[in-house]
């Protein structure tokens, strides 16, 4: 009982790591925002910024790319179950879409308050 509890939850963590490689294998828009990411650990590294700035900025990122994740999931559904043009499925991706946007929102900000302080003093 237990050792099949452990055994689920060990081919969870696979399957998980499956999703994972295929969404950055496969998908562009997380490729993207993989890429950004890339970029964003060089800056912290740059300007040598704090702990509590690496963070908050790992967990933008982490926000970003799992949403980015469930978008791309709810897109793949939506064109399966319904593969023609309809308005409802157009309203399900434009909300998926949505949630990413609140989120890349909120990371352009926390980059903004991290970033500008380093960026004001190196032209000083
Ligand atoms: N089947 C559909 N019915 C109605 N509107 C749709 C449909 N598919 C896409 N749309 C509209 O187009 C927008 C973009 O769709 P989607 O994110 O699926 O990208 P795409 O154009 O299919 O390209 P990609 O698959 O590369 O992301 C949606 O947010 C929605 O407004």
């Amino acid at each position: 009982m237990k050792a099949n509890f452990i055994t689920k939850r060990l081919k969870g963590g696979i399957y998980a790591m499956k999703g994972f490689y295929l969404l950055l294998k496969t998908e562009p828009s997380i490729q993207v925002q993989a890429g950004i990411s890339i970029l964003m650990v060089v800056a912290g590294s740059y300007f040598d910024i704090s702990r509590e700035e690496w963070m908050l900025q790992t967990l933008a990122i982490g926000l970003v790319m799992s949403l980015e994740g469930a978008n791309t999931a709810i897109e793949e559904i939506a064109d399966f179950i319904h593969p023609e043009f309809h308005t409802k499925i157009g309203l399900i991706k434009d909300f998926a879409a949505g949630a990413v946007f609140f989120a890349a929102v909120a990371a352009v900000i926390i980059g903004i308050l991290i970033y500008y302080p380093y960026i004001v003093n190196i032209n000083l």
